[in-house]
């Protein structure tokens, strides 16, 4: 018999001995690889339009021997196997066209015994001569009778065993092998062993006709051969399984022909759909358009799904009844193993890795190396190195080593082995963080607000009091650098007492008047700046780079006594001294407000991408949605197809849809959950910014007045606070439209379906707003400051961009509900 070698599966016709032949009809030409069917005059038979056919196949077989069979179709995939590739064989055909007769033949003759038990016996030969590998052998039959799988292996007398056990069984998968789960997979040791586990299956096949008074040969049998091969001679650590499917499929047959009535048009019913749903399959399968092929529309495909072409060697015998009474049944099998003959097949071996003996390889390894290392060592006189583990001496020498090092009391850590390295860069980063958290803990003393991700930390002291009252966000204004903002009034309760600050400056003018008169006064240069009055003290501070000691200076109050007796003719302007007190005192202070306004940003943005992500997925879900509707819609008009439980069989497309949607869901609510988390962490900063600002504020207050203030009267503060009027307005106007977006923003997570209507308001507020600042002073009297600053009024506007895309989450909220069933 010739041999087809294309990487597709192979298919083979054999035809049912008969005396009535429809010689006239049916040919098996010369090359023995093509049937052909004639045109046929009659009416009823076959497809009168279409006259001839002629059908090439891998191979014909008529009226041949069981041997020859076996020879020609099924002994080189079971070859195959023994090296570690999937095989199938399979016989598809009409009823009583000899699937069962090829398959497994007669059980109680040894000469027409089927291909399953000539497998078994080659299988066990070959194993046997194959001496430099070790097999283990595992047998299961199941059989799938009306779309509901049956153990054959296990012995089953009543009907509830038989239904309880059909309950156990599922079809699973685990990296492309499909497996039954709970199927027996019993163990057989000789021929004899599995050949007795075929015939109990074959016995228990024959109690489940009886019991459930079935038909014969009108369920779908498999007969599984697991294939374990490992090496006895290498310690490689890979071995090989493999899994060999012997298919003896359930004949299609015509319900108006047969008259079937009650089991067996119930039965035949069964028979057709998964036959229909394996042809599906093939179809699928053989089209290179189409990369997707619905295997779990049935339990027959579902358990075929990796033994029809792909990684599998499979055959496929169709067999025929050559009969004019069968002729349309045979042109239909014919035409199914032409299809079939298009699967694409490129089997691979399955190879496993065996962890035990993995780890034993690499035991032996790593103690090789160990060895070659020591060689190593001996040969460029290292010795005495030891590469154990450190001991907590050791560990604590190393601690020592970079102690010193650090503080400059010794050049080099003394290191001979990686593991030595490994606990220096430990040792070193334990130090970093230590010290990170000494500095941290002195800014908390000094700023409560410094650390950017402790929240909760943050709201403890926030409850507690420790925020040192700063409450109110009014009385700041607009930024002049991009990173910081510009100089405003901390509000009320914040400001400065003028009293004391007047009785203060006062004193100070009677101590400067006391000046002994050979001390110099300083210039009117030196005057005009706190800086410029005094080399040393406050200007020390911007010249360090010792953040310590920055911080404990601008704590000590003292430190500013010099100034303070030397207070400046003319004072500097609010602006220009705040952008001093920002380099200089203010300069810790700062840093915080800048780095906690960048978290801020941050978390706006991924607010608003958030948001982007959630609308989307809305959006996947509708339409996910539709689909399974579409398709649920299809499958009513079609009628549904319920199984013996009276549970809807629903397709695999329908299947992927649910599940996809129920996925989808799933996405969604966690991001709709992470969405509602980040607000409450956007309006948590925003609080942390604003309370920045007055702090900052606050403290450039105090350092101004110490610096500048003559305590001529109480007008003189007055003047410098009125100064900066325009600008303060027009930030109190940017923190209110702020806090008013907040309270919207608070009130839609408490109705959610009241979002677009909300929206829709925030939307007009802003834009009345935003007219009558236009018309209004601060944006004539401070246009460039107040446009191009990146405060209040700028996150204001980016608020209210992320904003705009949350009425189509507040949709996806609302039909949330609805959508988890
Ligand atoms: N090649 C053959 N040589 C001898 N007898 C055969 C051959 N093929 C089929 N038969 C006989 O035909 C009858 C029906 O065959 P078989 O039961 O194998 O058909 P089937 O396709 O399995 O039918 P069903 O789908 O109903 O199970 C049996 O008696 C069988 O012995």
């Amino acid at each position: 018999m010739p041999h087809h070698t294309s990487n597709k599966v192979k298919v083979y016709v054999r035809t049912r001995p008969t005396n009535n032949f429809a010689s006239d009809i049916i040919s098996v030409e010369r090359d023995n690889r093509t049937v052909s069917v004639h045109r046929v005059a009659s009416a009823n038979a076959v497809d009168n339009k279409i006259n001839d056919w002629a059908f090439h196949l891998d191979g014909v077989f008529h009226n041949v021997s069981q041997d020859e069979i076996f020879d020609s179709v099924a002994k080189d995939v079971i070859n195959r196997t023994l090296d570690g590739y999937n095989g199938t064989i399979m016989c598809y055909g009409q009823t009583g066209a000899g699937k069962t007769h090829t398959m497994t033949g007669f059980t109680e003759s040894y000469p027409n015994r089927g291909v399953i038990p000539r497998t078994i016996q080659h299988l066990f030969q070959e194993i046997n001569s194959r001496q430099d590998f070790s097999y283990s052998i595992r047998i299961a039959y199941l059989e799938i009778y009306n779309d509901q799988m049956c153990d054959l292996l296990r012995t089953l007398d009543s009907k509830t065993d038989y239904q309880q056990q059909q309950q156990q069984l599922s079809i699973g998968e685990d990296v492309g092998f499909v497996y039954v789960k709970g199927l027996s997979y019993r163990i057989a040791n000789s021929e004899e062993e599995a050949l007795n586990l075929l015939f109990e299956g074959e016995t228990n096949r024959s109690i489940g006709q009886h019991v459930l008074n079935k038909q014969s040969s009108r369920s779908h049998c498999i007969f599984t051969i697991i294939i374990e091969c490992r090496s006895i001679l290498s310690s490689d650590d890979k071995y090989t399984v493999s899994k060999l499917n012997l298919v003896d499929l359930a004949g299609s047959e015509r319900l108006a022909k047969t008259n079937s009535e009650g089991v067996t048009k119930r039965e035949a019913t069964f028979i057709n759909k998964s036959l229909s749903f394996l042809e599906q399959v093939v179809l699928n399968l053989s089209d290179k358009k189409t990369n997707y092929s619905h295997f779990r529309s049935s339990k027959l495909t579902h358990a075929l799904k990796d033994s029809i072409g792909g990684r599998c060697n499979t055959v496929m015998i169709a067999n025929i009844w050559p009969e004019l009474q069968h002729i349309e049944e045979t042109v239909s099998t014919l035409r199914f193993a032409s299809r079939m003959m298009c699967v694409p097949a490129e089997p691979t071996v399955n190879e496993i890795i065996d962890p035990v003996k993995a780890i034993e390889n690499y035991k032996r390894e790593n103690k090789y190396l160990k060895e070659e290392l020591a060689l190593h060592n001996t040969l460029v006189n290292r010795n005495g190195i030891s590469y154990e583990p450190l001991s907590e001496q050791q560990l604590y020498e190393i601690e020592n080593q970079c102690r010193r090092f650090i503080d400059g009391s010794l050049d080099d850590v003394e290191i001979q082995n990686v593991r030595q390295v490994q606990a220096v860069f430990n040792t070193l980063k334990n130090i970093c963080r230590a010290t990170e958290k000494d500095i941290e803990k002195k800014y908390r003393d000094r700023y409560v607000l410094t650390d950017k991700h402790d929240y909760d930390q943050q709201d403890g002291q926030k409850l507690s009091g420790t925020t040192q009252g700063v409450t109110s966000i009014g009385g700041t204004s607009g930024e002049l650098d991009g990173q910081s903002f510009g100089i405003g009034t901390a509000s009320k309760d914040q400001r400065v007492n003028k009293e004391a600050l007047l009785k203060m400056t006062r004193n100070k003018r009677q101590a400067t008047s006391k000046t002994s008169p050979g001390q110099q006064q300083p210039t009117p240069k030196e005057k005009s700046s706190p800086l410029g009055s005094k080399p040393t003290g406050a200007t020390l501070q911007r010249s360090s780079t010792n953040d310590e000691e920055q911080f404990s200076r601008v704590k000590e109050p003292s430190d500013m006594t010099d100034m303070k007796d030397q207070p400046p003719s003319t004072p500097p302007t609010r602006t220009i001294a705040f952008e001093e007190f920002k380099q200089t005192r203010g300069l810790n202070l700062n840093k915080i407000y800048v780095e906690n306004k960048e978290i801020l940003a941050s978390k706006k943005k991924q607010f608003a991408d958030l948001a982007r992500g959630i609308n989307q997925m809305k959006t996947d879900i509708d339409k996910t949605r539709t689909d399974a509707e579409r398709k649920k819609n299809e499958r009513l008009t079609m009628g549904e197809f319920l199984n013996e439980n009276g549970e809807t069989i629903i397709d695999e497309e329908e299947y992927e849809l649910i599940a996809k949607l129920q996925e989808l869901k799933g996405i969604y609510r966690n991001d709709y959950d992470q969405w509602k988390d980040l607000k409450s962490e956007i309006n948590y900063c925003q609080n942390l910014v604003n309370q920045c600002q007055h702090r900052l504020l606050q403290e450039f207050d105090i350092w101004y007045n110490e610096c500048y203030s003559n305590g001529n009267n109480a007008t003189d503060i007055d003047d410098i606070i009125s100064s900066n009027k325009a600008t303060n307005e027009y930030q109190v106007y940017d923190d209110a439209a702020e806090r008013f977006e907040r309270m919207q923003k608070e009130l839609l997570l408490s109705d959610l379906d009241s979002m677009p209507f909300r929206q829709a308001q925030m939307r007009t507020n802003r834009r009345h707003v935003f007219n009558a600042a236009r018309t209004q002073g601060p944006w004539k009297q401070a246009p460039t400051t107040t446009i191009t600053n990146n405060t209040g009024f700028r996150s204001a506007q980016n608020y209210a961009q992320e904003t705009f895309s949350l009425p189509a989450i507040s949709v996806g909220a609302g039909r949330q509900k609805s959508m988890v069933r």
